[in-house]
C-alpha cells in the first residue's frame, strides 16, 4: 500500500479588512451577501450548477477565511455569522484591527475574545503611521492577544514614512533586511509555542493600482521563512503562517508557487465587494501545489493541520 501525500501542515488563509472604509449597514450587508454567495457556491440543485461548484467540506478542508471589519461592527459581524443557516463550508473566523495591554480607554483583547474574535491585527503600516505603533509595542500586544487565546496577524513591511521607495527602486535585499528585523522584533518575548500571522505588507503596495511583483513578495517571504526566529517557532510547535497584503486580489495567488512559502492573502480595497472576494477566496482554496493533499481533513506528524483557533 503506498503512503499519503504529505500533508501541509500550513493551512491556507484569505482575509480581508474593511478598515474605516465602511459604514455598519455596509458592514452587515458585506458579510450577509457574502455568506449568501459561499453557500450559493458550495451547494448544488442542479448537475450543471454542481460543476462550477466547489464542496462545501472541502473548502473548509482547505483554508481559512477571515474578516476584520471595524471595531463598532465587530459584535454584529459575528452575529450575522450565529444568524446565518448552519453549513458544512468553512467558519468564518473574525478579526480586530487592534487592541492593548493596558486597561482604560483602548480595546481590551479579553472582551475581544468574550465576543467570538480570533484573531488580532496589528502594526498595520496605517497605525505605524498615524499612531505611532512600533514594533516593541506590538510584540507587547501580540503577548496580551495570545495570553486571551487569539492569534496575533503581525503586519510587518518595508518603507517607513517619509522614505517611501516606489517599486522599481526598491532593492529585496533591503526590503529582506528591514522585514526579517521587524519580524525578530515584532516576536520579541512572544510564546513560540503559539501560532502567529504574519502579513507581509510593502508600505509602497498598500493603496497601490497592483500588488508587489511575485518575485519580490517571494524573496522577502522567504526571507522571513528561513529566519531564526521563524524556524525557532516552528521547532517548538509555533506554526507561523504568512500572508501577503498590499492591493492583492483575484489574479495573484495563483502566480506564486509552493515554495515561496506564502500561505495566503490578505485583502483591502480588493476585497471589499462580495463578489470580488469570494473569486479570491475561491482562488487561494482551488490552486493545486504538488503533492498536496487536495481534499478532506488530513493529520500530519501528530499534529493537525487545522488552526488551534478551531480545536
Ligand atoms: O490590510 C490590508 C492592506 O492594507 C492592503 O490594502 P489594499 O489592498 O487596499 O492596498
Amino acid at each position: 500500500m503506498s503512503s499519503p501525500p504529505p500533508c501541509r501542515q500550513r493551512r491556507r488563509l484569505v482575509g480581508v479588512s474593511t478598515k474605516m472604509y465602511f459604514s455598519h449597514a455596509r458592514t452587515t450587508k458585506f458579510i450577509t451577501s457574502f455568506l449568501d454567495l459561499m453557500q450559493h457556491h458550495t451547494s448544488s440543485t442542479t448537475t450543471e450548477q454542481s460543476n462550477s461548484n466547489l464542496a462545501a467540506a472541502a473548502l473548509a478542508s482547505k483554508i481559512d477565511i477571515f474578516i476584520i471589519p471595524d471595531h463598532l461592527s465587530l459584535q454584529s459581524a459575528i452575529n450575522c455569522t450565529a444568524n446565518h443557516p448552519p453549513t458544512d463550508g468553512p467558519k468564518i473566523l473574525f478579526g480586530a484591527q487592534n487592541c492593548h495591554w493596558e486597561d482604560h480607554g483602548e480595546v481590551s483583547p479579553a472582551v475581544l475574545a468574550e465576543i467570538g474574535c480570533s484573531v488580532v491585527e496589528l502594526n498595520h503600516a496605517e497605525r505605524r503611521r498615524y499612531f505611532g505603533e512600533t514594533d516593541a509595542t506590538t510584540a507587547k500586544k501580540a503577548q496580551a492577544v495570545i495570553r486571551n487565546g487569539m492569534i496575533p496577524i503581525l503586519c510587518v513591511g518595508e518603507g517607513s514614512p517619509g522614505e517611501v521607495p516606489t517599486p522599481g527602486k526598491t532593492s529585496r535585499e533591503a526590503a529582506e533586511k528591514e522585514v526579517v528585523g521587524q519580524v525578530e522584533r515584532c516576536l520579541e518575548g512572544v510564546d513560540p509555542t503559539k501560532e502567529v500571522w504574519l502579513a507581509y505588507e510593502p508600505v509602497w503596495a498598500i493603496g497601490a493600482k497592483e500588488p508587489a511583483g511575485v518575485e519580490h513578495v517571494s524573496g522577502v517571504v522567504r526571507a522571513i521563512r528561513r529566519s531564526a526566529v521563524v524556524n525557532g517557532r516552528e521547532e517548538r510547535g509555533g506554526m507561523t503562517r504568512i500572508l501577503y497584503g498590499g492591493s492583492a486580489g483575484p489574479g495573484l495567488f495563483g502566480r506564486l508557487k509552493e515554495e515561496d512559502g506564502v500561505d495566503g492573502l490578505f485583502l483591502g480595497r480588493f476585497g471589499h465587494e462580495e463578489g470580488q472576494f469570494w473569486k479570491t477566496v475561491r482562488e487561494v482554496a482551488e490552486v493545486e501545489w504538488e503533492g498536496e493533499v487536495r481534499l478532506g481533513g488530513c493529520q500530519s506528524a501528530g499534529r493537525s493541520c487545522r488552526s488551534p483557533v478551531y480545536n
